[in-house]
């Protein structure tokens, strides 16, 4: 399996150049990294601490009894999600994903009550990274030549955006042939998703080009950040959303923890047009297209 080169944007370089990383990426895969030290700088925060806080948590958290995580189940998008019980690639799956998860939402997470770090750290955690969205947000807004606040007022109050906690544990080898995916090909639904990992490699992207699945090495002193098929979207196809998914040898266990920021359930999706520029999709809101994704994955 080759891997592929993914730009890595440092958030304490000029915006121009900042710009130009995005651009570059906007046009292959969609997707670049974040050196997480410049954003410690620019934040005045320790996000590296603050990553390695929220694996920590994520191991107690999946450590748990079966018992004790199952009484966390709360409505799609909030809380646990156990072993196999979704699909992300329906079509291309004979069984559920190779992963556990616990979603951590806005609003409405269930909290174990046991474990007061657990939320703080998940809470500490998800501020940083809206924050770290907002700036993204402000990027991408300026490659599409638009304002940089223009999408901000989407963020604004009732945003969605959702931390999620996953392990993918040992002893369940992925095989294409058989169907069997830690996480089945797809891509990601909302806006921007903001990823990190562990030192296990699993994440492959697809090249539309070659038609072939590439590797992207993991890499603990970054993020990964795509966009979602909810900005491709917005941006008329100028930003494009890649297929990815996670394949993993069973010999160690992975745990991600991926970020995705989304706007409120409100907010209307009207694709940005350049001058003359036909829109291709017609405007809508976020919590409708929202539903009928939900549909297809559970
Ligand atoms: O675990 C990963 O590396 C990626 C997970 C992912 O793509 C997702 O949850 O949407
Ligand atoms: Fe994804």
């Amino acid at each position: 399996m080759s891997t592929v080169d993914v730009p890595i944007l440092n958030l304490e370089s000029p915006s121009g150049e900042q710009i130009k990383i995005i651009e570059a990426a906007a046009a292959q895969f969609g997707f670049f990294r974040v050196d997480i030290a410049s954003v410690s700088n620019v934040f005045g925060v320790d996000v590296e601490r603050a990553v390695a806080d929220a694996f920590r948590v994520s191991r107690t958290f999946f450590g748990r009894d079966a018992s004790r995580k199952d009484e966390l189940r709360a409505r799609p998008g909030c809380g646990y999600t156990a072993f196999g019980s979704e699909t992300l690639d329906a079509r291309g799956s004979s069984t559920g994903d190779a992963k556990e998860g616990f979603y951590v939402a806005r609003t409405g997470t269930p909290w174990p009550a046991d474990d007061d770090e657990f939320r703080d750290v998940s809470e500490r955690y998800y501020a940083m990274m809206f924050r770290l969205g907002r700036v993204l947000l402000g990027l991408f807004a300026s490659v599409l030549g638009c304002d940089r606040a223009f999408f901000d007022e989407h963020w604004d109050g009732e945003h969605s955006c959702v931390l999620r906690y996953l392990r993918y544990p040992r002893g369940a080898a992925s095989d294409e042939k058989s169907g069997a995916f830690a996480c089945g090909a797809h891509s990601d639904y909302g806006a921007i998703t903001i990823l990190a990992t562990d030192e296990t490699p699993g994440l492959q992207i697809y090249d539309r080009e070659s038609r072939r699945w590439k590797g992207v090495a993991p890499r603990t002193d970054t993020f990964i950040v795509n966009v979602g098929d909810l900005l491709e979207r917005w941006s008329n196809k100028k930003l494009v959303s890649t297929r990815h998914r996670v394949m993993t040898s069973g010999e160690r266990e992975r745990y991600s923890i991926p970020f995705f920021f989304e706007p409120r359930k409100d907010s209307v999706i009207t694709p940005v047009c350049d001058d003359g520029e036909e829109p291709m999709f017609a405007p809508k809101q976020f919590g409708e297209y929202l539903q009928e994704r939900y549909t297809e994955t559970y």
